[in-house]
C-alpha cells in the first residue's frame, strides 16, 4: 500500500508538484494522467524514493520513501530505461537479483516466469538488437526481480506497438489482481480506462480530479442528449433526409425540445444519451488535450 500526503516537488523556481494527496490500497491500480509537464514524473520518482520529496510525505508499505530499505519493497520502471547493450535479458536480470540478494534459483524461476508472461522469447541474445517493445518487456521483468509489493511504472506502453501495448496493459492488471500495489502514468486514457481502479488528472502539478472513473465522470462529467427530430428546429443538424439532431444536457431540456418540434408540426423520433468519458473530463479540468 502507499499513501501520499501534502507532497510539494520544486526544482529551484519550478514548482513541478504542488500539494499531492493520494493513496492506493492493495491489489489496486492507480492511474496518473495529465497533459505534458503536469508533474507525473516528478511525482513517481518521488514515490520510488529517486527524488526527495521538496515537502509531504510519502510512506510506501509502512516506509518512507527516502528510507533505503524502502526500495526493497518497490519495483520502479521510469520511462526510459537504458540497459547494458552487450548483456543477454538473462545476464542483465541476474545482475539485478544479485543486486537485491535474490538467489540464483528463484532469480531464474522469477525471470522464466515474467519473460515467459510477456512472451520474451530471445533469452540469450543482447538487448542491444532487441527492438523498443522487447526493452520494454526486459525492463519490466527488472522491476520483479525482487518481487516487489509494491510497483511505479512511468509510462509502461509508450511508443509500444498495439500487440506488444495489450500484452503490458493487461500484465499490470494481472500484477494487482496478485495483490501487488500499482501506480502507474500514461498518456493513452484508453489503457487507463480499460485496467485503472482509481485515476487522478494532474495539472500544473495539483490534481484536478481523482476517483474511480464512475466517481470522476460523476463530479467532473455532464450526461448529453441528442434528440432527433422529424422537423428541422433552430439550432438542429440534419443528419440524414428528415432526421434532425438537437444536443441538449437535461430532461427539461429534452421536455422543452419536444413542445417545439409539435409545434413545428413533428416530433422526437429518437434519443441517445452520451456521458462523458476520462477524455472529455480531461479536456474539460486541464484545459488541454490528452
Ligand atoms: N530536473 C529538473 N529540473 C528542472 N525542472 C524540471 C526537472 N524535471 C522536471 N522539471 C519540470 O517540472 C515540471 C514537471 O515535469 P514532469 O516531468 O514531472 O512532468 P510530466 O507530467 O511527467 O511530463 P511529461 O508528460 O512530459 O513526461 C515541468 O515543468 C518540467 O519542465
Amino acid at each position: 500500500m502507499l499513501s501520499v500526503s501534502g507532497l510539494r516537488k520544486t526544482y529551484g523556481d519550478v514548482e513541478a508538484v504542488r500539494g499531492v494527496d493520494f493513496e492506493v490500497a492493495d491489489g489496486e491500480v492507480f492511474g496518473l494522467v495529465g497533459p505534458n509537464g503536469a508533474g507525473k514524473t516528478s511525482t513517481l520518482k518521488t514515490l520510488a524514493g529517486l527524488l526527495e520529496p521538496t515537502a509531504g510525505d510519502v510512506v510506501v508499505n509502512g516506509y518512507d520513501s527516502t528510507d533505503p530499505e524502502m526500495r526493497h519493497t518497490l519495483g520502479f520502471l521510469p520511462e526510459e530505461s537504458p540497459l547494458y547493450e552487450d548483456m543477454t535479458p538473462r545476464s542483465y536480470l541476474r545482475f539485478f537479483a544479485d543486486l537485491y540478494g535474490v538467489d540464483r534459483e528463484t532469480a531464474d524461476e522469477r525471470i522464466a516466469a515474467t519473460l515467459d508472461r510477456l512472451a520474451l522469447d530471445a533469452r540469450d541474445r543482447p538487448v542491444g538488437d532487441f527492438s523498443k517493445g522487447m526493452k520494454r518487456k526486459v525492463a519490466i521483468a527488472r522491476s520483479l526481480v525482487n518481487d516487489p509489493d509494491v510497483l511505479v511504472y512511468d509510462e509502461p506502453a509508450s511508443g509500444l506497438d498495439p500487440t506488444t501495448t495489450n500484452v503490458v496493459v493487461e500484465y499490470v492488471g494481472e500484477l494487482a489482481e496478485r495483490g501487488k500495489t500499482v501506480v502507474f502514468s500514461a498518456h493513452d486514457l484508453h489503457h487507463v480506462e480499460s485496467v485503472c481502479d482509481r485515476v487522478a488528472i494532474l495539472s500544473a502539478g495539483e490534481i484536478a480530479a481523482q476517483g474511480t472513473l464512475a466517481e470522476i465522470r460523476e463530479e467532473h462529467g455532464r450526461v448529453e442528449y441528442r434528440v432527433f427530430t422529424d422537423v428541422a428546429l433552430e439550432g438542429s443538424e440534419e443528419v440524414e433526409p428528415g432526421r434532425h439532431r438537437t444536443t441538449v444536457e437535461s430532461m427539461a431540456g429534452m421536455d422543452a425540445l419536444r413542445e417545439r418540434a409539435r409545434a413545428a408540426g413533428g416530433d422526437v423520433v429518437d434519443v441517445r444519451t452520451r456521458e462523458s468519458t476520462l477524455e472529455d473530463v480531461f479536456l474539460a479540468v486541464t484545459g488541454s488535450e490528452p
